[in-house]
C-alpha cells in the first residue's frame, strides 16, 4: 500500500468492465482523491488492464502526475494518488484497435481543469465494435460537452479499424474555469438528420451506398436527411472497414447519434437500416441524449457548477454505473432519477 487511500472501489460492480475504471479514476484525477479499485474488471470474462484500460490509464497518471501501484497489463488492482493535473504535449499509443474515443472519455474532463493547453497525440481504434466511433465522439459527443462551456479541436490523422488499429487523433484542448450546468429537457424538433457512409481498404464503395440506402429507407419519413457515401482516402484509411454514423439535430439543439459498422454476415443494407431504426427510437422516445451518451453526462454533470437536468430513455447499466461511482467518490454529489412519461430525467447539483 503505498498511502492511507479511503476510498475503495469494487471494479466488478454493476457494469463490472472498462467503464468502472474510466469514471473512478477520472474524478480521482480532477478531484485530486487517492483511490483503490479492486476486482478491476471483474465482470468481464478476461478481468484485468486489458491494454486499451492500460493506456487509459497511464494517460491519467501522466496528465495529474500520479502515484501508482499495480499499473501493468492485466493487473486487477490499482492505487491512484493524483497531484495536480498538468497541460503539455502527450502520446499514447494502443498496440491494438483498441478505442481512441475512450482514452478521450477518461482524459477531456481532466484537461479542461489542467494548469495549461493540453495536448493528446492518440494512436490507437477510431472505428471499432462496442466504443463511440471517432465520428461519433466528434459530431454528437462534443456538442453535448459545448453545452457544459468546454471544447476540444482536433485532427483525424489516420483511421484504425479492428483488429490492427493504427489509427491516429491529435486533439487539444484550453483549460476552463469551471463547468455550467445544463438544462437538456426539451428534445424540440428534429431540423436535419445527416451521417456518413464509408468504405475504407480494398473494400467497394458500393457497401456505402448499401449501407446508406438500408438507412434512408428507414428514415423516409424525415424531411431533410443527406447522407454522404465515400471511399476513404488509402493514405489515411489503408486497411478494410466500411460503417455509417448518422445523426439528428433538432431545434433545440440536441445532438442524437447512432452508428454501425459492416460484418461479413449481415447485408450492408440491413446493417444501415438497423443504425437508422436505432436513431429513430431515440428520436420518437423524446430523449434529448441517445444511450450512449447518457453515460458520458454523468462525470460531466457531477463536476458542474449548479444543477444539471436532462433528459435520457430508459436508464442503462453504463450510467447507473457511472451515477454509483460519481455518489461514491464525491460525497457532495447526489443524483435523482425523475421519471417522466416515457423518459426519465436525471437531475444532478454538481459538485
Ligand atoms: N455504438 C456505440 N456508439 C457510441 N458509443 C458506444 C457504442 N458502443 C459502446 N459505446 C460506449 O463505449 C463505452 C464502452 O464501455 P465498456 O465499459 O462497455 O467497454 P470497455 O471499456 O471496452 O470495457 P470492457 O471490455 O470491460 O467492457 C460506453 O461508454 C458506451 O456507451
Amino acid at each position: 500500500m503505498i498511502d492511507t487511500i479511503e476510498t475503495e472501489i469494487d471494479g466488478s460492480l454493476l457494469e463490472g468492465g472498462g467503464q468502472v475504471l474510466r469514471v473512478a479514476l477520472t474524478l480521482s484525477a480532477v478531484k485530486k482523491i487517492p483511490v483503490r479499485i479492486k476486482n478491476i474488471r471483474g465482470g468481464r470474462a478476461k478481468p484485468g488492464l486489458m491494454e486499451q484500460h492500460l493506456k487509459g490509464v497511464e494517460l491519467l497518471r501522466d496528465l495529474c502526475f500520479a502515484r501508482t501501484k499495480g499499473i501493468s497489463f492485466g493487473s486487477r488492482e490499482v492505487e491512484f494518488i493524483p497531484e495536480d493535473l498538468r497541460g503539455g504535449h502527450y502520446r499514447v499509443q494502443i498496440k491494438t484497435a483498441g478505442s481512441i474515443s475512450l482514452l478521450l472519455q477518461v482524459a477531456l474532463p481532466c484537461t479542461i481543469f489542467a494548469n495549461a493547453p493540453t495536448t493528446l497525440d492518440l494512436k490507437g481504434g477510431t472505428n471499432a465494435e462496442m466504443a463511440p466511433q471517432i465520428d461519433y465522439t466528434t459530431e454528437v459527443f462534443k456538442p453535448l460537452f459545448e453545452k457544459f462551456g468546454a471544447t476540444f479541436d482536433f485532427d483525424l490523422m489516420k483511421r484504425g479499424y479492428f483488429p490492427k488499429g493504427g489509427g491516429e487523433v491529435v486533439v487539444t484542448v484550453n483549460p476552463v474555469e469551471s463547468l455550467k450546468p445544463v438544462d437538456l429537457t426539451d428534445q424540440g424538433k428534429v431540423t436535419s438528420i445527416y451521417g456518413w457512409a464509408f468504405a475504407a481498404g480494398t473494400l467497394p464503395i458500393k457497401l456505402a451506398h448499401q449501407l446508406a440506402y438500408g438507412a434512408t429507407e428507414e428514415l423516409k419519413k424525415f424531411d431533410k436527411v443527406e447522407i454522404e457515401r465515400y471511399k476513404e482516402d488509402r493514405n489515411i484509411a489503408p486497411d478494410n472497414c466500411a460503417g455509417i454514423i448518422l445523426v439528428a439535430e433538432t431545434d433545440t439543439k440536441c445532438y442524437l447519434g447512432a452508428s454501425a459498422l459492416g460484418t461479413k454476415n449481415e447485408d450492408p443494407e440491413e446493417t444501415g437500416r438497423k443504425a437508422a431504426k436505432e436513431l429513430v427510437a431515440v428520436i420518437e422516445e423524446g430523449s434529448c441524449v441517445d444511450k450512449y451518451s447518457q453515460d458520458q453526462m454523468i462525470v460531466l454533470m457531477a463536476l458542474a457548477k449548479g444543477q444539471s437536468r436532462v433528459r435520457v430513455g430508459e436508464i442503462t447499466l453504463h450510467t447507473k454505473t457511472a451515477i454509483f461511482i460519481a455518489e461514491k467518490m464525491l460525497k457532495d454529489v447526489k443524483f435523482e432519477i425523475i421519471p417522466s412519461g416515457t423518459t426519465n430525467i436525471i437531475q444532478c447539483t454538481g459538485s
